[in-house]
């Protein structure tokens, strides 16, 4: 006979979802036994809720019990030295778990490296594997599967390294009886040879074939024993009957104290099943099974199998995630096209003029003339000046000249006959605005021109009166400045031709040569450092949440832990590769912006590259700490919507933060984009070096936003309650 320790041993487990005393408490395992001997298979049956899967989680230590202990293979769930997570455990949870972007044999050979397998017997154990469970051909995706073929391959997945313990959340649901009958001799051949196995089904039935079965209810094991036993005890033909029978005695019967333990033999069990039910230890042997580390001692890894173990580990991460990220178009098009066609969609919508801008133009001046509004038109028939003679210059149909310099600015005349009628015109929106020349215009220019001294009428006469439609902000700036630009050269051009001073009558403020950028200033230079880091870190930002919430909900992550993958190893892996595609994102937006659509360049591109890199490293951050703070795509979409308009907001590309009032100015400057787009415009346009306080504070910004999100990710992570 051989002589085994307890598998697993569950002893006076309690736990619960919700806060107590709150509507969502919600007991889930109440003061629970549970015995699982060594090459036993254990079948935990139970109604639906009532907490196989929360049991299972706990055992292989992905959730924490509220009190009482779990023991597995000789040590705690978790704790250092034991056997779970690890190779030693094959578990498949109730969810397939497995990457959507893997193939078949990727996703048996993703568990098979973290097992840390040879290639060789990977190969082997698929092919076995592929014929036992009859999966689908090796290279089909794991998305294009059916439900049950999905389950297969979960299954297979648990299976390929021929763990000591199995642990299998529904494996046959789903599958024909021929295939299930087939499971079911496998597992048991792997209890023979010293596996032991814990499996929940739905089947009552197929339960017969288990050592022993674990009747749960209400988060209670109503029973646990063999099935010939349980159906001897109640006096049933089938377990269907006697699982019922001891549904309506749970009521009435005190919580229960193992009634079928007896006190023989604590610490063995036969290898075969027949006489297994007979050989429970005690409650009270609990201990001496429990902390036996003969299990584990035997087993202890030399540091040299813990690298090599650490490495397969990493090697099986890396492959997944590359695998993950090259097979999703969706991803590849987000990460390496949209920086592109985002930048792109900035400089050629951002900062051109306004075109084709069309003002009514009520010119009595040109209406009243002998020609009409054609004299505009010919440049024979409007002698813009005449008789110069000494001091005086008699001007006429100046505002012909006016129109033309207009037209030079693009904005377009459209004849009116009215003022009335013009103003209409711009009142349902066909039209910018209107300008209206007196019939005396050029007369009484002239003479304010000349007298300086005159009368009202004449100063009126001589202005040129402008209505616009005030309700597009730009548009409406664009056309005042443009029309003082008019004013500007028309007034040079008169000047010049009645031989006066050609700044005579300019507006007597000069700007002379800007100290910084240019005379004509480029909205796209101002906000294209602003754009580029909120490109950068939107995308960082998006792409880890989603991967990692993916990873998550789909249980990809949960199931890699419990084999025994890290999560700083997860985390690592992430951090390199998306590090590679920020890098990436890097090069290809600064090639664009500053070679394609020749943004300045008066600083160190290196400084500038460094500092969007940082960007994207702390998006990735933000991204981070967007999936551990949130349970679901819609959560982390509504929360990063939510946060990243008012950053885009108040970070002073769409409005100088000048115009904030002093709070809200501080809170702008505390924002991840604010001071580090300023830093960088200072490095592009001032060419400022990093150790210049304006630039060197956008560094620091970064890096404390990376820092700060980074420990409240650490936080979350170490105080969640599992
Ligand atoms: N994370 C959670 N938060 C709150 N309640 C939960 C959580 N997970 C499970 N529950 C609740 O705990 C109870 C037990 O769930 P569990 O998944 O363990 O049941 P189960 O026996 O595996 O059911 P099934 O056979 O349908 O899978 C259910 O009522 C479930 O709604």
């Amino acid at each position: 006979m051989a002589v085994y320790s307890a598998a697993v041993v569950v002893e006076r487990a309690s736990k619960f979802y919700g806060r107590p005393n709150k509507p969502d408490f919600k007991p889930v395992l109440k003061d629970l036994d549970m015995v699982v001997e060594r090459g036993i298979i254990y079948g935990l049956l139970g109604p639906s809720g009532c907490g196989k899967t929360t049991l299972l989680s706990c055992i292989v230590g992905r959730r924490k019990l509220d009190s009482g202990n779990i023991y597995v293979l000789g040590g705690r769930p978790g704790e250092k030295g034991s056997g779970v997570p690890g190779p030693r455990v094959g578990y498949m949870p109730q969810d397939i778990a497995l990457v959507g972007e893997f193939t078949v044999r990727d996703a048996i050979y993703y568990f098979g490296r973290i097992y840390g397998m040879e290639q060789k017997k990977m190969v082997e154990r698929f092919e076995f594997l592929r014929t036992l469970l009859e999966l689908p051909s090796g290279g089909r995706l794991i998305k294009t599967l059916s439900g049950g073929q999905q389950r297969r391959v979960s299954l297979a997945a648990a299976l390929v390294h021929e763990p000591e313990l199995l642990i299998l959340d529904e494996p046959t649901v789903g599958l024909d009886p021929v295939l299930r009958e087939r499971i079911w001799d496998f597992l048991a051949e792997c209890a023979r040879g010293g596996a032991s196995v814990i499996i929940t089904t739905h089947y009552i039935d197929e339960t017969k074939q288990a050592h022993k079965i674990g009747l749960l209810r209400d988060g209670q094991l109503l029973a646990e024993d063999s099935p010939e036993e349980l159906l001897r005890k109640f006096d049933c033909d089938t377990l269907e009957d006697a699982f019922l029978k001891l549904a309506l005695l749970q009521h009435d019967m005190p919580p229960r104290r193992r009634p079928t333990l007896t006190s023989s033999s604590p610490d063995v069990i036969p290898n075969s099943a027949p006489g297994v039910d007979n050989l429970y230890h005690s409650r009270d042997d609990f201990p001496t099974i429990t902390s036996s580390t003969d299990v584990l001692t035997k087993k202890e890894k030399s540091p040299k199998d813990s690298k090599r173990l650490s490495q397969s580990r990493y090697k099986a991460v890396f492959i997944k995630s590359i695998q993950q990220f090259s097979r999703h178009p969706g991803g590849l098009i987000f990460s390496i096209l949209f920086p592109i066609i985002q930048v792109v969609a900035f400089f050629s919508a951002v900062g051109h003029d306004p075109r084709d801008l069309h003002l009514a133009v009520v010119n009595d001046e040109a209406s009243f003339s002998p020609y009409g509004l054609a004299i505009c038109r010919n440049s024979s028939l409007q002698p813009a000046t005449q008789n110069f003679k000494d001091d005086t210059c008699d001007v006429y149909m100046l505002s012909c000249w006016f129109l033309e310099e207009m037209e030079k600015r693009k904005l377009y005349p459209t004849p009116y006959n009215t003022s009335e009628e013009a103003k209409t015109a711009v009142a349902t929106g066909r039209l910018y605005g209107a300008i209206r020349f007196s019939r005396n215009f050029s007369y009484a220019l002239g003479r304010r021109v000349a007298e300086g001294e005159v009368e009202d009428d004449i100063v009126d006469d001589s202005s040129v009166n402008v209505w616009l439609d005030m309700t597009n902000h730009q548009i409406s700036n664009f056309i005042k400045t443009q029309l003082h630009k008019t004013y500007e050269s028309f007034t040079r051009r008169t000047m010049i031709a009645c031989g006066r001073h050609e700044n005579l009558i300019q507006i007597p403020v000069h700007f002379q040569k800007p100290v910084y950028g240019k005379s004509e200033p480029q909205i796209t230079s101002f906000m294209a450092p602003g754009i580029l880091i909120t490109i950068i870190f939107f995308l960082s930002a998006v792409v880890t949440s989603t991967l990692m919430i993916t990873d998550r909900l789909e249980g990809v992550w949960e199931r890699s832990a419990v084999a025994g993958v890290k999560p700083r190893e997860m985390l690592n892996v992430h951090i390199t590769l998306q590090s590679v595609v920020i890098l990436l994102q890097t090069v290809e937006m600064m090639a664009l912006a500053f070679a394609g659509y020749g943004i300045p360049s008066e600083g160190s591109k290196l400084v500038c590259g460094i500092l969007l890199f940082l960007q994207g490293i702390c998006g990735m951050c933000y991204g981070f700490l967007l999936s551990v703070y949130c349970s679901s795509h819609t959560m982390s979409f509504f929360v990063a919507t939510g946060s990243f308009y008012p950053m885009i907001l108040l970070c002073g590309i769409l409005w100088p933060i000048e115009g904030m009032s002093t709070g809200l100015r501080y809170i702008a400057l505390t924002l991840p984009f604010t001071i580090p787009s300023k830093s960088l415009r200072d490095v592009t346009e001032k060419g400022a070096s990093i150790t210049e306080p304006s630039v060197y504070h956008g560094f620091l910004v970064t890096i404390a936003w990376i820092v700060i999100t980074l420990a409240l990710i650490y936080l979350r992570l170490r105080l969640k309650k599992t």
